[in-house]
């Protein structure tokens, strides 16, 4: 497992109306990744944003912009979002016809390969296409807002994909919930990569972004010192 763990703020609980002045902020504050939270109304309730606001926000940042689609037929937008400046783009199991093709199409275009599964669906989606990904998302709540709280069943998920990757260099990150309260578990259970909306933009600007960001990988660390001793 990772040595350290990525922290990708989302900035789907940003200020929208200065949206490249935060994904600077949070870039400043400490975070690894930039996670962008793409929403089309009809995955999930709500709408966001697509490529060309990703390719507006590419030069206030130059770390790992981290695509999720919530859309449906995402392999229609693969080539897109890769274009505007993602480095990786993870699409929901639970919208591809063809996950194994639209997995390769990912990587044929230069980012990072990932599948992201909803609370109620099985890690048995990913049994077949483990050799195409590069990152599993265990959604720890029901995708589509912010401000959640984590859907306890979904820890022993995190637990039974920590044990389906194995040796294999998958990352296995988790999205919703995530705070300094609830990180250690999830790591216990085997994530080693954290998105964190609310918690880290719930106020302060770039000095609480950066105090959250901290308290987070506190936890991180007071947990994996606790397992190992
Ligand atoms: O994908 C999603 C929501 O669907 C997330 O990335 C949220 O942005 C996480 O928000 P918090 O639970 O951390 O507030
Ligand atoms: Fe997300």
């Amino acid at each position: 497992m990772a040595s350290q763990p990525v922290i990708a703020p989302s900035i789907l609980s940003a200020d929208f109306s200065r949206l490249g002045e935060e994904v600077a902020a949070v870039d400043r504050a400490g975070a690894d990744w930039i996670h962008l939270d793409v929403m089309d109304g009809r995955f999930v309730p709500n709408i966001t944003f697509g490529p060309p606001v990703v390719k507006a926000l590419r030069p206030s940042s130059a770390k790992v912009f981290d695509a999720h689609l919530m859309i449906v037929e995402p392999e229609r937008y693969v080539a897109d979002f890769v274009a505007a400046g993602c480095d990786g783009v993870t699409v929901h199991a639970e919208a591809c016809t063809h996950l194994d093709r639209t997995l390769q199409l990912i990587r044929e275009r230069g980012a990072k390969a990932g599948v992201a599964l909803n609370p109620a669906t099985s890690e048995e989606a990913l049994a077949y296409v483990l050799d195409r990904l590069d990152l599993v998302l265990v959604m720890t709540v029901n995708p589509g807002f912010g401000g959640q709280s984590l859907v306890p069943a979904t820890i022993e998920k995190v637990r039974r994909v920590r044990a389906l990757i194995g040796e294999r260099p998958i990352r296995l990150q988790v999205d919703g919930g995530v705070s300094p309260a609830t990180i250690g578990t999830l790591a216990d259970a085997g994530a080693d990569s954290f998105v964190a909306g609310s918690a880290v933009f719930q106020g302060g600007g770039e000095a609480g972004y950066a105090r959250t960001i901290g308290l987070l990988r506190d936890a991180w660390g007071a947990e994996r010192a606790v397992k190992s001793s």
